[in-house]
């Protein structure tokens, strides 16, 4: 794994030294948005129109935050409209690739070999992580956005005009407990995996472990009295919860060593996971394959050797109790 400075690619791991033993996430810097006719954009960001066939989705199936945006493109019938391609789950020397042999899609629309090739074709003189979700539009043949939390947004709204798919997973009035909820959730849940797993020193992975358990724990609490994170709706908070849900017991629990329970010693907390997966279209979204292979074969510092576990042995097709409690489905 590696990152561009000015450009070239470097071979490097995260700097662990430099902040005593802490993983800390860079800001993602495209910002741009794409907005439907009439749509005003946050704050004062640069828009793009929304055009059917203009935008292209790069993403890794292994990806939480990539995962987000898929579940978002399938939620909101954007198949026909944006295509998608897939990289290969294994992330080495060269960061992300599109290798047909070793599971990627491949990349039909820039014929590149390797993700970071679509970042100097984006800016040549990039300096940042090369990562992954990309929205790449095919008019200008740059990059629109990278950071997953406005793709999730931007693929909520921008389009409906052109699919009539009006549902709404960040609506009006729920937005400022939605906000809430993805707070805590980010920092100590969906980063806050990856803040242990990748911790290089030992108070480090300690502390971040517990934050991260206690909020699973209020998760717990909270999940006993209403359906999803904010009440009955179904919204973006669940679906970002979801995508480190769904990896947890899998991959965070042994290879990123959040090991004092599992989701499935959860009893609410594991009966909503298989609430979300059974959601029409969800499923068809995760692929366990990848997901394992990433993780266990891509952090040569966390796993040496790359073997890839056979287990566990998960039942998320089996039935959840969660109609026990009112729910609504996603508002329209
Ligand atoms: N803030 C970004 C983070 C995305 C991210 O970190 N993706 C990981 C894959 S799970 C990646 O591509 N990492 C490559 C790297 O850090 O070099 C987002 O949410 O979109």
């Amino acid at each position: 794994m590696g990152l561009l400075v000015d450009g070239q690619w470097k071979d490097r791991w995260y700097d662990t030294e430099s902040t005593g033993g802490e993983f800390v996430r860079e800001q993602s810097q495209c910002r741009q948005w794409v907005v439907g006719d009439g749509m005003i954009p946050p704050n004062d960001r640069k828009v793009r129109p929304a055009e059917a066939n203009r935008y292209h989705l790069y993403v890794s199936l292994a990806c939480p935050w990539a995962h987000r945006i898929l579940i978002m493109h399938r939620l909101k019938g954007l198949e026909d409209l944006i295509g998608v391609s897939v990289t290969s789950p294994y992330m080495g020397e060269n960061g992300w690739s599109y290798d047909q042999t070793q599971g990627s899609t491949g990349d039909a629309i820039n014929g590149v070999d390797f993700h970071r090739e679509l970042y100097i074709k984006s800016d040549p003189n990039y300096t940042g992580r090369v990562t992954v979700p990309v929205l790449w539009d095919k008019k200008a043949g740059d990059i629109v956005n990278n950071e997953s939390a406005e793709l999730m947004r931007i693929l909520n709204d921008a389009f409906d005009q052109l699919t009539g798919n009006s549902l709404n997973l960040y609506p009006p009035g729920l937005q400022a407990q939605i906000d809430d909820a993805n707070e805590q959730v980010y920092d100590t849940v969906n980063n806050g995996v990856y803040k242990a797993g990748f911790a290089t020193e030992q108070s480090v992975y300690e502390k971040h472990v517990s934050a991260l358990f206690k909020t699973l724990d209020d998760l717990e609490t909270r999940l006993d009295r209403q359906r999803y994170l904010v009440g009955a709706y179904l919204t973006e908070a669940d679906i970002r919860l979801f995508t480190t849900l769904i990896r947890f017991d899998a991959v965070y629990h042994g290879h990123f060593k959040c090991n004092i329970r599992r989701i499935e010693d959860y009893p609410n907390l594991s009966n909503y996971l298989r609430e979300l997966y059974q959601w029409p279209g969800i499923a068809d979204t995760v692929d366990f394959d990848h997901i394992k292979r990433h993780y266990y074969q891509s952090h040569p510092t966390v796993n040496p050797n790359g073997i890839v576990p056979l287990g566990p042995a998960l039942e998320l097709t089996r039935e959840h109790d969660r109609a026990r409690l009112p729910g609504k489905g996603i508002m329209q």
